[in-house]
């Protein structure tokens, strides 16, 4: 099987600053300034060419952190991702420019894909149509619901035909009909043995889209394998993890960073 995505220890830190004169401090002083923080852990999984991968974890466990470092969005601190072929983010608002048009977004973004002239000439106006988004395609992406600006970003991404397909949430906001048709051009996507990574809170929307899940756990992989195997296993843990009080919460994620202190 060919290989799509090969993701090796992957390391994401972050600094976090209380306060602005410790940013400045931490740029231009030799002293390190800040408290460091790990997004993600020596994260490793590989997708085959045609795989369809779910992320799955609570809030702020690091799946928006690996979608963007497999997209080239966001640099790993440490390790290797090795993408085979083009890769597009569909998140909320994602690359777009918010002071120009929905428009004036669409042929900067297949601009900067390599398109000409005449390509994006040819190509926007399915690209409109598909987004829906009529008269408003001429104003400025900041007046645009959440919703509108998935439905460009989507419309966007899907026409450009690229080879890895990474859904942020996309399909969460805005109404259930553009999510259907969504869905629909996705359906698509699998039907040609493209390789997709879908990030989604709905369970539901996994188990009828996902063939393989990566369940991420503040930062690292708890789990990696089938849909049947995982989502039961998640969906257990999350029963009890709602029924943890706000303590009890903060108590499992401080000792699951601690252990990720050890074994840093
Ligand atoms: N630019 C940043 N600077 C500092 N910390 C960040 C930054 N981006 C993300 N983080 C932190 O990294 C962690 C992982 O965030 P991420 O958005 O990847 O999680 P997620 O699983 O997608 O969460 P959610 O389900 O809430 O969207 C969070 O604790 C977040 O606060």
């Amino acid at each position: 099987m060919e290989k799509s995505i090969v993701v090796k220890n992957i390391t994401k830190k972050y600094k976090l600053y209380s306060n602005t004169k410790e940013r400045i401090l931490d740029l231009i002083t030799p002293k390190d300034y800040g408290e460091d923080f790990y997004a993600l852990t020596n994260v490793s999984f590989e997708a085959e060419k045609g795989d369809i991968i779910g992320f799955i974890g609570i809030n702020g466990s690091g799946k928006s952190t690996l979608s963007n470092i497999i997209a080239g969005i966001v640099p790993e601190t440490s390790g290797t991702v090795a993408v085979n072929g083009q890769a597009a983010l569909i998140a909320v608002s994602a690359g777009l420019k918010a002071d120009l048009s929905g428009r004036d977004n669409i042929e900067l973004k297949l601009l900067m894909l390599g398109f000409n002239k005449e390509q994006i000439k040819n190509l926007e106006p399915s690209i409109i149509e598909f987004s829906e988004l009529g008269k408003f395609i001429d104003q400025p992406v900041k007046s645009y619901s959440s919703g509108m600006k998935s439905r460009l970003g989507f419309a966007i991404s899907v026409s450009v035909d690229p080879d890895i397909l990474i859904i942020d949430e996309a399909l969460s906001v805005g109404d259930k009909a553009f999510a259907e048709k969504s869905l629909e051009k996705m359906r698509e996507f699998k039907q040609r043995g493209k390789t997709m990574i879908f990030v989604s809170h709905s369970i539901g929307q996994m188990k009828t889209f996902c063939e393989k899940i990566l369940w991420l756990e503040f930062g690292k992989v708890k789990d990696f394998g089938s849909v049947e195997e995982v989502i039961p296993k998640y969906e257990k843990f999350l029963k009890q993890y709602k029924k943890m009080s706000k303590h009890e919460k903060d108590k499992y994620r401080e000792e699951a960073q601690e252990k990720t202190t050890e074994t840093l």
